[in-house]
């Protein structure tokens, strides 16, 4: 039986697996702003997409997720509390079944209903894979989205929804500029962390966005239209594919703004 987000294969299931569920650096957290700190050594995030690195959308059977062509620094996350450059390897979503839950990080208990990860990689190492091992590896820029209204640059990506509806569908995707889907406001509280789905591994330097982006209602309900099942099986929607806040274990949370 493989990881998932039901009963019998959900986060409270994960450490049987992989015990680092239990580690000391795991994702999410609740952010609680009172006790972050703020920390005017941190850099603004400094974002460079190039929208012709773009190349597919994909149901991976837990998310679905864009991905990128990670050959070049053409696509980079530099500045902010990293040093060196990343590259961006995809960026994907978690939701709720409803507008009340689907965040994997909580701001003061809150959730939202539903939150991006943009997830990128130190070139310092030689690949993602080899990047995803070690603690200054990855970079994954999170950004919630809200209630409110449509969001044009999130419908191309809906667009794209009836080509890859089961697990393991997937269809080119091109020319996307992910930095459309970046609040104009890129204040952000920033902790070591880990990857939120396994293997958990602890890699991450998590970047989290103050400012959340608008979704309409209709369309958070066409991201509960995906299915979690492949083509030929029930059919179980994909919903509920978050992780609930993790144990902070001393970790401290730095902001970026007053
Ligand atoms: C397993 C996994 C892989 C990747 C690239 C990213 C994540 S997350 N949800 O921590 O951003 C999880
Ligand atoms: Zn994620």
């Amino acid at each position: 039986m493989s990881w998932g987000y039901e009963k019998n294969n959900g986060p409270d299931k994960w450490a049987d697996n992989f015990p680092i569920a239990n580690g000391p650096r795991q994702s999410p957290i609740d952010i609680v702003s009172g006790a972050s700190s703020y920390d005017k050594g941190l850099k603004p995030l400094s974002l460079k997409y190039d929208p012709s690195t773009c190349l597919e959308i994909l149901n991976n059977g837990h998310s679905f997720q864009v991905t990128f062509a990670d050959d070049t620094d053409s696509s980079t996350l530099k500045d902010g509390p990293i040093s060196g450059t990343y590259r961006l390897k995809q960026f994907h979503f978690h939701w709720g079944a409803s507008d009340d839950k689907g965040s994997e990080h909580t701001v003061n208990g809150t959730k939202y209903p539903a939150e991006l990860h943009l997830v990128h990689w130190n070139t310092k190492y030689a690949s993602f894979g080899e990047a995803a091992s070690k603690p200054d590896g990855l970079a994954v820029v999170g950004v919630f989205l809200k209630i409110g209204g449509p969001n044009a640059s999130l419908q191309k990506i809906i667009d794209a929804f009836k080509d890859i509806k089961a697990k393991g569908q997937q269809t080119t995707f091109g020319g996307f500029d992910p930095s459309t889907l970046l609040p104009g406001c890129l204040d952000y509280w920033t902790y070591d962390g880990s990857l939120t789905t396994p293997p958990l591994l602890e890699s991450v330097t998590w970047i989290v966005c103050k400012e959340p982006i608008s979704v309409s209602a209709d369309q958070m309900a066409k991201f509960r239209s995906l299915l979690f099942s492949g083509d030929g099986e029930p059919e179980c929607c994909m919903v509920d594919n978050y992780r609930p806040p993790q144990p902070l274990k001393g970790r401290s949370v730095r902001a970026s703004f007053h």
